[in-house]
């Protein structure tokens, strides 16, 4: 999670979306520790020309680097025995865009067609601040879909003061979302 927030920090702030850092990792099934990572794919809210989310921008990187589309990535995602593919996002997949861009969630259950293992978990350190689309519903897509997920506190504030940099009285914005999140440094 700290890699993703560094990630997030290289975003250029903007008012109108959060910065969000991503990486996508090969995990071995039996290892508690987490100590065979592979990092396969990094990302952050617009690394990439365009509208683009941490998300996004992590499959596209990846993507290109085996001469593919970002819409194709499922097609050269990496499938061993005994590894699983994890995602790590600073902030819950976006399950809907005010842009109408397609949301990272679809993006994310897209690793999976054709029958595909694709991303099997996903863990983030916040979810999605109302301030965009209101209720966020990424959480309940990556379910619905079957994939897995996994909230990890303790970042709340440090994420949402780097994802909301850019925004209008930023300060005030994130005591708000920390209220909202319920994080244990709300009151500060
Ligand atoms: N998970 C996630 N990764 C990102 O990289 C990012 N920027 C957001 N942000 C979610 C927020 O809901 C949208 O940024 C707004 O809804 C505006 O939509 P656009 O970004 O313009 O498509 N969420
Ligand atoms: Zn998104």
């Amino acid at each position: 999670m700290r890699k993703c927030i560094v990630l997030a920090s290289q975003s250029p702030p903007r008012p109108t979306n959060f910065r969000v850092g991503a990486i996508l990792i090969s995990r071995a099934d039996n290892d508690p520790t987490f100590s065979d990572d592979r990092i396969l794919s990094t990302g952050y809210t617009m690394e990439l020309a365009g509208n683009t989310h941490a998300e996004q921008c992590c499959f596209s990187n990846f993507a290109a680097v085996h001469s593919v589309s970002e819409e194709e990535v499922a097609t050269v995602l990496p499938v061993e025995e005994g590894r699983k593919l994890v995602m790590y996002v600073t902030m819950e997949p976006c399950g809907k865009r005010l842009s109408g861009n397609a949301p990272c969630v679809q993006r994310i259950i897209k690793t999976r067609e054709g029958g595909r293992p694709g991303v099997h978990k996903v863990y983030f350190g916040v979810k999605e601040p109302g301030t965009f689309v209101g209720e966020s519903e990424g959480c309940k897509m990556l379910e619905s879909a079957g994939i897995e997920w996994e909230y990890v506190g303790g970042f709340e504030k440090e994420i949402l003061k780097v994802a909301m940099a850019g925004h209008e009285n930023a300060e005030q914005k994130v005591k708000e979302a920390l209220g909202e999140a319920g994080g244990d440094d709300a009151e500060q």
